[in-house]
């Protein structure tokens, strides 16, 4: 509760002046059927004449206007306090997720996260919103009408009073029926935004591999199952109007046939009969209403929960400790003394074991390894995208944990394996690097990068707009762009994974070269699956199953390193027998 106090706190006005609309829109309600009770007593029987019924019209009609008033007033309020609240906690939920180490995103799956976003925070401000109509006018009108039934006919009120505990049973079981199942209803809901999702961002794949069918399938159970679990929690709701309506019929049915009664036997009159069955609809109205607020705050509530889930997920990897927030990357210098890491941290098995290794400044190191022994894992440690389970990684001879995240990433720039593009244009994507890099540095990188060609080709040039994700522009066009992208943050170390896959081999070579000219003095780390592509190194690291086996040119490397071997041949052989 602490947690939401923040978000109400800046639209404390509304979420006061919301309640006290609302409850003039209460006091009307609790008025008028005593005003209708005076013209049918005093008006019509009781021969006051026209004028008091028209005086007591005149005074309907103007608590009428006010009561319209209270509730447009109160709803703007409640509806101004509840977006505002909302539009914050989202906010915050997606400046948190932004905060997320590589961890923390792994432990969320993406569809989870949008539920979160959108479908929980609306839950969550429909019942404020609720909350700010109903609190005070559910209960405010309960006691009025309560009262006024008790001043009216104390006896007959008794009758009214028999039903309000069977109905806070009832409400009660319904309650603890439905929380556990409106939580399974959001976490069916977050299944089916997973399989959207997944399904949208590789739709080519699904229809290359003609696995729409499979694909319908696999929605088709979300949605099923997300359908089943709304009627499953639903039904408790449906149950609640019902039996609420039953409540108040029978109430009803009692009050007239004891008024009724008191009425023939004199000791009632008509307009006091009128009035207390309209105090009578009143408080079960109000029964309905509160019923409805507890229901919909224990859907919210589970909504709630899930949203603290996440800004309550303790970012694994902050620079809080940091010694030395102030410096920068100004060498480029890497070491790795006696690293071990796993990704599942109750694995035995270590992902990277003992790394020891020296990349001085302005190197260009190639790293080489057959597929999953840990390259992309051990480069990922420098700009500390991962944190060591143990030993050291040094950047200039400082601890990576010890320099602000901000430093750090800004002196350290990955292209990353799997990298993407935004929507946008190319320059867009290209500054993404640095906003204010101007149109010339743009020109340059793009240049270093081998993307001026194919940018220049396109009729809009550096204003093309790329689709989601870079659709419209090939494999190795999109990793031209990428590198280019990282050029224009000027890092001191540029680290490359596998990122020039897609790229033919004379382009790769081509950008090797304007590497090695332009950036002299950054330290260059290049992850290849051909050893063609890191073959001029001033170091080959080779990596098999998590350890270094190998460090040296690629002459010493052909000399001495086994595994070195095996990868070179195999790659002849394959070249022989292409
Ligand atoms: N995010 C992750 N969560 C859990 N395990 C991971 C994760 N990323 C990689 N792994 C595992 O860690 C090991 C090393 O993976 P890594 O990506 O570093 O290998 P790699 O040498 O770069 O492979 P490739 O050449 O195929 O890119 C693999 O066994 C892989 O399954």
């Amino acid at each position: 509760m602490r947690r939401y106090w923040k978000y109400a706190k800046p639209y404390l006005s509304a979420f006061i002046i919301g309640p006290i609309l609302m409850i003039v829109e209460v006091i009307g309600e609790v008025v008028m059927p005593l005003l209708l009770s005076n013209i049918i007593d005093y008006g019509v029987n009781g021969g006051r004449g026209i004028y008091y019924i028209i005086a007591m019209g005149v005074t309907m009609v103007i608590t009428a206007l006010g009561m319209m008033a209270g509730g447009v007033g109160g709803a703007y309020f409640a509806i101004k306090a509840s977006s505002g609240f909302a539009n914050d906690l989202r906010k915050d939920l997606f400046n948190k997720i932004q905060e997320f180490s590589f961890t923390n995103i792994d432990q969320y799956n993406t569809g989870s996260l949008i539920t979160r976003l959108t479908n929980d925070i609306t839950q969550v401000q429909n019942m404020i919103q609720m909350m700010l109509r109903l609190a005070l006018r559910a209960p405010g009108m309960l006691i009025g009408a309560l009262i006024m039934a008790f001043s009216l006919n104390s006896k007959l009120a008794l009758v009214i009073l028999c039903v309000i505990p069977l109905l806070a049973l009832a409400i009660y079981f319904i309650l603890k029926v439905a929380f556990p199942r409106f939580k399974t209803m959001q976490k069916k809901l977050d299944a089916l935004n997973t399989v959207t999702q997944e399904n949208l961002i590789n739709i080519r794949v699904v229809k290359s591999f003609v696995r729409e069918d499979y694909e319908q399938d696999k929605f088709s159970k979300a949605n099923k199952d997300l359908k089943e679990s709304t009627v499953n929690a639903m039904k408790v709701v449906i149950f609640t109007m019902p039996l609420m309506m039953f409540a108040m019929n029978v109430t009803t049915l009692a009050v007239v046939w004891f008024g009724g009664n008191q009425v023939v036997a004199g000791n009632m009159t008509t307009g006091v009969l009128t009035a207390f069955i309209n105090y009578v609809a009143q408080i079960l109205i109000s029964l309905i209403m509160v019923s409805m607020i507890i229901l919909n705050s224990s859907r919210a509530l589970a909504s709630a929960k899930r949203i603290n889930e996440v800004l309550c997920t303790d970012i694994d990897l902050t620079d809080e400790k940091a010694l030395h927030k102030d410096i920068t990357v100004q060498y480029g210098k890497v070491e790795f003394k006696e690293v071990y890491f796993k990704y599942y941290k109750n694995n035995e098995k270590w992902v990277l074991e003992n790394v020891n290794l020296v990349i001085n400044p302005g190197e260009t190191v190639g790293i080489i390894g057959s597929t999953g022994s840990g390259k992309s894992t051990l480069v990922q440690l420098i700009p500390r995208l991962y944190d060591v389970d143990r030993g050291e990684v040094l950047v200039d001879g400082v601890n990576v944990k010890d320099y602000a995240l901000k430093n750090l990433r800004n002196g350290v720039g990955i292209v990353l394996q799997k990298n993407v593009l935004f929507s946008g244009t190319i320059k867009d994507n290209l500054k993404w690097g640095d906003e204010n890099a101007s149109d010339d540095e743009v020109f340059k990188c793009a240049e270093s990068a081998q993307a001026q060609g194919f940018i220049s080709s396109f009729a809009e040039g550096y204003e093309t707009e790329l689709g989601q994700g870079g659709v419209n522009v090939s494999g190795g066009q999109k990793q031209r762009l990428c590198i280019a992208r990282t050029l224009l943050k000027k890092p001191k170390i540029l680290i490359l994974d596998d990122s020039t896959s897609a790229v033919d081999t004379a382009t790769e070579a081509k950008i090797r070269e304007s590497l090695k000219t332009e950036l002299k003095d950054t330290t260059k780390i290049i992850i290849a699956q051909r050893i063609s592509s890191v073959i001029d190194a001033d170091k080959i690291i080779v990596i098999d199953d998590g350890k270094i086996v190998g460090v040296g040119t690629h002459g010493d490397l052909m000399q001495k390193c086994e595994a070195y071997n095996e990868i070179y041949y195999s790659q002849m052989d394959k070249k022989v027998t292409a």
